[in-house]
């Protein structure tokens, strides 16, 4: 059995307490030692809890899943009918800790197809397994979605771009996945997926196409829409020249600290995956150059730019759900 043949029955009882998460009635700051976390973090039974928690509670069934990047939380604002869960109120969720991820599931319609938005998402430098940033990805699958879509602030190595700039992500440098850090490390479960599992059309074309000709339709986005190669480095720290330029060498365009485990493991339960950059910064390439790289402002320029954004994601998501309605959703 996996994902596509499995509809979620499991109970929400009987719920234990994870080392670094909260489960219901308990709680720790949900941070783990990186070094003790278990990098195959969330089994089956456990993410099969948290999707009949959130079932049980809300009538929505969503088709899509969205993960807001910095800044771009407004996603979720966006939301009609909507039924939202504080991370610290779910089952084993983690927290989120980084300002600018407000930590909330919100489950919703966006243009009258049925939705689930990350208000805040988990990175490794807050201390999680890239297995345990990446587990609300399979909760997605579980609860019904077929989709995913995720978002981010990532730093522009490719000179073309500016600030406030959107690049779609075409391809992504798995770096982390050099070093031997995956979030499917560990023993498979096939119910998720397979073991070993082909990256090539990561990203669904049909979907770049779609957000291409949404861009075109919205004055002033064509300009500002470009297509690349985004690589998720661990951080927190920011790049160093020798490491910006590496980057350029290796193809990269955009770098962030996100995305790509996200990415890994939907594409493991064979969701079908759109994502994008909203460029926030220009990474430091020359030493003559200032650094001027500030998570508030960051923030800020997904705020600026954020009626588009959401406008573009709508577009993308009303093609989903189009889609959606033509084959119909497996249990
Ligand atoms: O969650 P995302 O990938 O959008 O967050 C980016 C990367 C760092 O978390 C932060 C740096 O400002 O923004
Ligand atoms: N580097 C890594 N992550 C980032 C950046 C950056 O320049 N900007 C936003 N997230």
């Amino acid at each position: 059995m996996n994902v596509n043949e499995v509809s979620v029955n499991g109970s929400a009882n009987g719920v234990s307490c994870e080392s670094g998460t909260k489960s219901a009635g308990k709680r720790s700051n949900g941070l783990c030692n990186p070094v003790k976390d278990n990098s195959s973090y969330g089994s089956y039974e456990m993410v099969e809890e948290i999707a009949t928690y959130l079932l049980e509670r809300t009538r929505i069934r969503p088709r899509c899943g969205i993960i807001c990047g910095s800044g771009l939380g407004c996603l979720a604002d966006q939301l009609t009918d909507v039924d939202s869960f504080d991370y610290d109120a779910i089952p084993h969720f983690p927290v989120s800790t980084v300002a600018g991820h407000r930590g909330r599931l919100v489950f919703g319609r966006l243009g009258g197809v049925p939705v689930v938005c990350m208000q805040g998402r988990f990175h490794y430098y807050e201390g999680y397994s890239l297995a345990k940033c990446s587990m609300p990805v399979r909760v997605m699958r579980l609860v019904g979605c077929t989709h995913l879509i995720a978002t981010n602030a990532a730093g522009a190595i490719n000179s073309r771009f500016r600030v406030g700039d959107i690049m779609l992500i075409r391809d992504h440098v798995n770096l982390m996945g050099f070093a031997g850090n995956c979030p499917l490390l560990g023993p498979n479960d096939d119910r998720f997926g397979p073991r070993f599992l082909g990256m090539a059309k990561a990203y669904e074309p049909a979907l770049l196409a779609v957000a291409k000709g949404a861009a075109r339709q919205m004055p002033g986005m064509d300009d500002l829409l470009h297509e690349g190669v985004y690589c998720c480095v661990g951080g927190p720290n920011f790049e160093t020249v020798a490491e910006g330029r590496l980057m350029a060498l290796l193809g990269v365009d955009a770098i962030g600290m996100s995305t790509v485990h996200e990415i890994i493991t939907a594409r493991h339960c064979g969701m079908t995956c759109f994502a994008f950059s909203l460029i926030t910064n220009m990474c430091t390439m020359s030493y003559d150059e200032e650094e001027e790289h500030c998570h508030e402002t960051f923030v800020d320029v997904g705020r600026q730019l954020e009626g588009r954004i959401c406008e573009l994601v709508a577009r993308v998501v009303a093609s989903i759900g189009e889609s959606c309605s033509e084959t119909p959703l497996a249990k």
